[in-house]
């Protein structure tokens, strides 16, 4: 064995002065050096490897992978056995010690993501059983009678009606689907058939809380429940009992500053009995670990999302693991019972699995779109690239519907025109003219604004309705030189004073946490000229999440790290949504550029959506490149 060693070193040479690893990877792989004199190359070159694939969204480097690397390096595949017993000092095979790695079924993990996916494995499990116990409790008729109350009766199988029945009878669920297929309807008749329900067996009504990971979709969930609520006429006695209030998944954990340890945990648990946490996407391992720590043995949870979505940047990608089945059912038997008696039409056969499992029995998904007619180009062109359907993907290029604007090797006048009116040729109406023309319209004695509070609400949300999204950081069409680009132009069109870093108009997005202002990551705010004990200052305006308080308004110099937000990354753009969203894709081929990515841009946008296309090839690269993670977190339960 000790013959590999001298390959297995030259390659950790390589890889310690090459440009594949990051600089973390280097620094803790030098570490482990240090703190291990003995460990032998091979073992830091997959340490190297492990803390690679986890910047890479992995839980954990498999051993088929740790395989193919040694392979594609040349260097020989080792006895893994042999080779495991020499490395103690840095992983251990089971779960008893500190070691920083961990090697668990075929693979190489970090301890702490090992413990997460062993934590939320076990809370599946409870979940399950649980799960199965409710229903045992619950009355069929009376159960049945509340959801025909909710909803109208269907000749067909309705999703929502389904996914309602089921989540009120999980410990733990999960209500899946695309954009605009009533996640946020659905929930609510949830809410309100769990309060009834509480209310017929003669018990207090449930704690209900509602929370999302940023602060913006927690804004537009607010949003969104209230208006379905209003759409819903109950009683009142019941909808005073549904949450409308929002909260950021790091505020109802009570986040410290400088600390990943949060106030809430297994010792503080939270008080409620139902959770609900939208755009479930977004959480990574760690996250949703601190919050299942946090939740009473006894509370329910419901996780809302869209699965096609991006994963969080983090490890593991949580909600598309869970419903990874969620497009074919998987039911059992039992379960098809369950819903067949609660439902009101015939549910497809096709749904019953031969083999089912238990996590698939709390999963449901939506299927109608009810935000985008038949006709949309939106809705279809997000199908295509969920679908990986090349051919429809170049026809709606080609021939555009007309909520769709595909601008293939794009001239600098359309682009600026874009940008300035939302139309390549000039002619629109949306582009970031609107929101500027706002900024200027100060709060005075003749303006339509009762107070400052109201015109800033105006204008952010009158930025909200246009969005440049970028693939990429970094290049001609990544968001810093994209940012720089769309200054240029509104300066030159008289719309911005941009001669200075801090001027009226100028959009920022937060990029990292201040628990002391209440601003989190990827919170967005426009610089605004207002009135100040007297004087006139700049401050940022930000929308608040707190009750009662419409916005939070920060002075420049006191705000955490933050960029210019004319772009920003499809990634920061999770949970929001705007009606011209712009996917402006690079000239140049990159490893973020996926499926995912473009599924999540074209489904940022309500009312019209355009494509950036500098490289069409890159774009079909793109839709054919579906991201695999590594990392159990469904079991065979
Ligand atoms: N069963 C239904 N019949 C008619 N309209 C519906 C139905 N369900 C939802 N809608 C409407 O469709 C729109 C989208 O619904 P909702 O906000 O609940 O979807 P969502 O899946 O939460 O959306 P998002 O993609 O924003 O998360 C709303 O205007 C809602 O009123």
């Amino acid at each position: 064995m000790q013959t590999l060693e001298p390959s297995y070193q030259a390659q950790l040479q390589l890889e310690l002065t090459g440009s594949r690893w990051r600089a973390i990877d280097k620094a803790l792989v030098r570490f482990f050096q240090q703190q291990c004199p003995g460990l032998s190359a091979l073992w830091l070159l997959l340490a190297g490897e492990t803390s690679k694939a986890s910047s890479e969204g992995h839980l954990c480097l498999e051993q088929q992978d740790a395989e193919a690397y040694l392979l594609r390096a040349g260097l020989a595949l080792p006895d893994w056995a042999v080779r495991l017993a020499e490395a103690q000092v840095l992983i251990s095979p089971a779960q008893l010690d500190e070691r920083p790695l961990v090697y668990a079924n075929g693979a190489l993990y970090f301890r702490r993501y090992y413990s997460c996916q062993q934590q939320i494995q076990a809370y599946l499990q409870q979940g399950s059983t649980q799960s199965q116990w409710l229903r045992s409790q619950m009355s069929v008729p009376a159960l049945k009678a509340l959801l025909d109350g909710l909803f109208a009766k269907s000749a067909e199988a309705d999703w929502q009606r389904l996914a309602c029945a089921l989540s009120a009878s999980s410990q733990f669920s999960v209500i899946t689907g695309g954009p605009g297929t009533g996640k946020t309807t659905t929930v609510v008749k949830l809410l309100a058939l769990l309060q009834q329900w509480q209310r017929q067996q003669q018990q207090p009504p449930l704690r209900l809380v509602l929370a999302a990971p940023t602060g913006k979709a927690a804004v537009r969930l607010r949003s969104s429940i209230q208006k379905a609520l209003a759409s819903l006429a109950l009683e009142p006695e019941i909808e005073s009992v549904v949450p409308t209030q929002v909260s950021t998944v790091h505020k109802l954990l009570g986040a410290r500053s400088h600390s990943k340890s949060f106030y809430h945990n297994a010792q503080q648990p939270l008080a409620l009995d139902l959770l609900v946490l939208d755009e479930a996407s977004m959480l990574d391992v760690e996250l949703f670990s601190a919050l299942l720590s946090a939740l009473p043995a006894k509370a329910r949870l419901v996780l809302l999302g869209d699965k096609d979505q991006l994963a969080s940047v983090e490890a593991g990608a949580l909600l598309g693991s869970l419903c990874a089945f969620a497009a074919e059912g998987r039911y059992s038997n039992a379960t098809m019972q369950w819903l067949s008696a609660l439902g009101d039409a015939p549910l497809p056969a096709e749904l019953e699995a031969a083999v089912p499992q238990a996590l698939d029995q709390q999963i449901a998904m939506l299927r109608q779109s009810y935000r985008f007619s038949a006709d949309s180009g939106i809705f279809a062109l997000a199908q295509a690239v969920n679908q990986g359907d090349l051919i429809q993907v170049q026809a709606l290029c080609r021939q555009p519907k007309v909520d769709l604007q595909v601008l293939l090797q794009p001239s600098q006048l359309s682009l600026r025109q874009l940008v300035l009116s939302g139309q390549a040729d000039g002619q629109g109406q949306s582009g970031f003219s609107g929101y500027l023309q706002l900024v200027r319209q100060q709060v005075r004695a003749d303006s339509p604004w009762a107070d400052e509070d109201q015109w800033a609400q105006e204008v952010l949300a009158a930025f909200g309705r246009f969005q440049l999204l970028c693939a990429v950081r970094q290049g001609e069409f990544g968001v810093q030189q994209v940012n720089q680009q769309v200054e240029q132009w509104l300066q030159a069109k008289g719309l911005v004073d941009a001669h200075t870093q801090w001027y009226p108009g100028r959009p920022v997005l937060v990029s990292q946490n201040d628990y002391g202002l209440g601003l989190m990551n990827g919170d967005v705010g426009i610089c605004l000229r207002r009135d100040w004990q007297g004087k006139s200052v700049l401050a940022v305006a930000f929308a608040s999440t707190e009750p009662g308080q419409a916005i939070r308004w920060v002075l420049p110099g006191r705000l955490p790290a933050h960029e210019t937000a004319y772009a920003i990354t499809v990634h920061k753009s999770q949970g929001s949504e705007f009606d011209h969203a712009v996917l402006l894709l690079p000239a140049e081929p990159s490893a973020v550029l996926t499926r995912e990515l473009v599924y999540t841009a074209i489904t940022r946008a309500a009312r019209q959506f355009s494509l950036v296309c500098p490289q069409p090839a890159l774009l079909l690269q793109a839709v054919s490149a579906k991201t695999s993670r590594a990392g159990a977190l469904r079991l065979e339960l």
